[in-house]
Order: structure tokens, then C-alpha cells, then sequence
């Protein structure tokens, strides 16, 4: 890496929507010079594991391996199938939608640290190939303008030190937290104050008693429980509740959780009970982790003038229920990768379509209070984006 070059793009941020940025732009532009930036540390479990089965489209479009290997790593015990979705919701028995209806086969429940790992190293094999382009294992700090470009501040991992890397372009991948943004005087708009509280559970051998490969919803008097069986016997189950909730207070200590699930969920618990799981114990992880979900969208959520976009959840970021997250992500990075190939070739401002998708969206996170409208707006967008790119 080269702290005296002036990259094109430096992509802050190296989940689903800062690896779907690079691939595509360099798939669009093989000379474009890029610097992805990402802190995340693979051998910590991260949330949002379902990974609609549909999304092997987008990912054959961004590396044509990589579907491929992730049915290899999933065949291999990284993974496992999801057959399909059930939900308790407004009614006493469970109604399911069995994968076999699904013309696209059966999704997956991920490891999601591993298959974000996976995106991060599809891109430095791009950039293996592509010398202008480098994945950079740090943490963002700092942005400041100096004439026209960016100096990005950046703390190495490796090293310790903070280097200051500059670049045309900007973009914020950050996540929920959209921390580029933040500092850019950009704000969080929140829909709602919608909180998960997840724990890992496990049993220590594999469990004959556990077969049930779907992801199974279940509404509760004061929110909602899902939860996924994942690799290595392990299952996570997450409740959703408002911040102001005072079941929120009860579920941030493993025992009021496990009170919720045992007397709210019974569906669920069944499932926990009857194979005998515990609450996985690792050194250094306490459960239940809360972390925050509800939909937002950023304001402004770029600058084409400044040179700015922020993408994925840093952008808006939705209910989980939707399981839409990782796709809408995917979806987003490979329009704006394809649209920053453009911008550059031209070497313009002028205000990118993708820009306008963008703010469609907030418009419509702002409008749509309503569950129908949202649902609309947001497959409306991600076709509209995806439509696109195909
Ligand atoms: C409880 C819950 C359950 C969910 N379940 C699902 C699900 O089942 N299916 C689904 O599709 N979606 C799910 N989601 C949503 C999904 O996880 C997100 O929509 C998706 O991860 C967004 O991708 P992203 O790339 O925008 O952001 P992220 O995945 O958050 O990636 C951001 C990356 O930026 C890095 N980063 C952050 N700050 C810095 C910094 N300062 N410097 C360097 N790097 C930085 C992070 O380490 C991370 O790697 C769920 C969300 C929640 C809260």
C-alpha cells in the first residue's frame, strides 16, 4: 500500500457492500485504483446469518467462483442449508414456506464471519491480479479534504501506526454505524428504536434430535424471537423488541432472556429443550450481545460534488424480519461499483443515478410507516436495482 498514491476509490468497510463496490468497479474498470479498508476479525461470530437463496445470482455477477465456493465451504461443515421459513405470527400453529417452492433451491444459514471473509479474500485475489487495487486490514479514523482529494486516516492492525491514504473518492461501508458519514456532517435518520438480543446456543455432539433446518419467526405480546440452526451444533436465537419495551430491560441478562424464550416462545424453546442446548460458553463472550435494528436511512446519503456515497447499511438499513439485509447490500455495492466506473472513466460530477436510487429509498423509509409500503418500497428498490446491473 502506498500512502503517496492518489487511489481512485478508497471503500471503507469490507462486508457484503464494500466487497460488492470493489468487485464490481474493478469488474467494470480493471484499471481502477481502489483501497478497501475493513477492521472486522473473522474468528468473531457475527449476526445475520440467512442468506436467501437468490443471492447466488448477485454473487456469480460480482466473481464467478464464488458460488461455487460457497457451496464447497457449506458442503464442508462451514454452513448449513436453510430449508425454508416458518413463522408463529398471529396464529397459534406454525405456517411454513418450505424451500421446495423457491425456483432458485434453498438458501443458506451462515457462518457470516466466514462468508464475509470470503467476499474480503474474492477481492484481494482481484486485487492480486489488478495491481492498482489493495485490501487493508484497519480501522477508518479520520477524513479531511486537502484541494481534491480525501485524506483517509487509518489505523493498521498490523503495525499499530495510523498512515493517512489519499483519494478521489470515498465511500462509506461502514454498516449501521456509517462512520465516514458521521464525521461528513451526514445524520441517522431512525425509522424506529428497534433492538436484537442474540445468544449463540450449543450442544456438544452432534444432535440427532435437532433437524430443523428452517428458520423458524415467532411473535411474543412484546416482540418477536427467530432463530437459525448454524454449523458446528450451534443455533442463534435473537429477540426483537423496542428500546422502550420493558422486556428490553429483561432481555439484556442471560436469565431474563431465557425467561422470555422459555415462557413467550414455545415453538422455539421446544427446539432448545428437546436437543439439550446450553449457552455456548467462550472465554471473552458473554450472551445475550444487543445490537440495534431498526430501519434508517442516512441524510444526505451522498455528495456526488464532494465526492461521497454511502452504501448498504450505512445507507439505510432495514428490519431484520426482511431478511433483505445482506442482498440489498450486495445489490446497492455493484450498482454504485458500476456507477464509479463510469464517473471515472468521464471523470464528471454529474449526479449519478445511483445517487437517486439512494435517495428514492430514503424517501420511502420516511413515508412508509406502514409495513405494506415499506415491503413495497423496499422490493421495488432492490428489483429496480438489480434490474439494472443485469
Ligand atoms: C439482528 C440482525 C439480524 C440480521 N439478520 C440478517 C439475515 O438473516 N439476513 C440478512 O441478509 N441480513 C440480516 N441482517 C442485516 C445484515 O447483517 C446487514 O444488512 C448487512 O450486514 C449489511 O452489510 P454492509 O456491508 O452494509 O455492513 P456490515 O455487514 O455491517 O459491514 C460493515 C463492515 O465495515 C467494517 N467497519 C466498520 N467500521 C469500520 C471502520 N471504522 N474502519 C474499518 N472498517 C470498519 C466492519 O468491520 C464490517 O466488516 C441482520 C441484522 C441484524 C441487526
Amino acid at each position: 500500500m502506498d500512502s503517496e498514491q492518489l487511489y481512485d476509490v478508497i471503500i471503507v468497510g469490507g462486508g457484503p457492500a464494500g466487497c460488492a463496490t470493489a468487485l464490481s468497479l474493478v469488474r467494470s474498470k480493471p484499471d481502477a485504483s481502489f483501497l478497501l479498508v475493513d477492521d472486522a476479525d473473522p474468528s468473531k461470530f457475527k449476526i445475520g446469518e440467512s442468506l436467501p437463496a437468490d443471492t447466488t445470482r448477485i454473487l456469480a455477477y460480482l466473481d464467478p467462483d464464488l458460488p461455487e465456493t460457497l457451496e464447497a465451504d457449506t458442503e464442508s461443515g462451514k454452513h448449513v442449508y436453510c430449508t425454508g421459513n416458518a413463522s408463529v405470527w398471529n396464529t397459534s400453529d406454525i405456517h411454513e414456506t418450505d424451500s421446495i417452492m423457491n425456483p432458485y433451491g434453498m438458501g443458506l444459514h451462515l457462518d457470516r464471519a466466514v462468508f464475509d471473509e470470503l467476499l474480503r479474500e474474492s477481492v484481494r485475489a482481484i486485487s492480486r491480479d489488478q495491481k492498482p487495487g489493495h485490501v487493508l486490514h484497519g480501522s477508518f479514523t479520520a477524513v479531511a479534504k486537502d484541494s481534491n482529494s480525501w485524506l483517509v486516516s487509518v489505523d493498521d492492525v498490523g503495525s499499530g501506526k495510523t498512515i493517512v491514504y489519499r483519494s478521489k473518492w470515498i465511500i462509506d461501508a461502514s454498516g449501521r454505524k456509517a462512520s465516514v458519514a458521521q464525521k461528513l456532517g451526514a445524520k441517522t435518520v431512525k425509522q424506529d428504536s428497534l433492538l436484537a438480543f442474540y445468544t449463540v446456543f450449543a450442544v456438544s455432539e452432534h444432535s440427532e434430535v435437532d433437524d430443523d433446518h428452517r428458520t423458524l419467526i415467532e411473535a411474543t405480546p412484546s416482540g418477536w424471537f427467530y432463530t437459525s440452526q448454524l454449523a458446528h451444533n450451534r443455533r442463534v436465537v435473537v429477540y426483537h423488541t423496542d428500546d422502550k419495551d420493558p422486556s428490553s430491560k429483561i432481555a439484556r441478562k442471560i436469565d431474563g432472556f431465557l425467561n422470555l424464550l422459555h415462557t413467550q416462545a414455545r415453538f422455539i424453546s421446544s427446539i432448545i429443550q428437546d436437543a439439550d442446548y446450553d449457552v455456548l460458553n467462550e472465554p471473552g463472550t458473554s450472551y445475550p450481545k444487543c445490537t440495534a435494528a431498526g430501519s434508517s436511512n442516512l441524510e444526505p446519503a451522498c455528495d456526488d460534488e464532494s465526492r461521497w456515497y454511502a452504501v448498504g447499511d450505512a445507507a439505510m438499513a432495514f428490519d431484520p424480519l426482511s431478511s433483505q439485509g445482506m442482498i440489498t447490500a450486495l445489490k446497492m455495492g455493484s450498482r454504485l461499483g458500476l456507477e464509479l466506473a463510469r464517473v471515472l472513466d468521464s471523470d464528471t460530477q454529474a449526479v449519478s443515478e445511483v445517487g437517486r436510487d439512494v435517495k428514492f429509498v430514503g424517501s420511502i423509509r420516511t413515508f412508509g410507516r406502514d409495513d405494506k409500503e415499506l415491503d413495497e418500497g423496499v422490493l421495488l428498490t432492490t428489483s429496480a436495482l438489480y434490474n439494472k446491473i443485469t
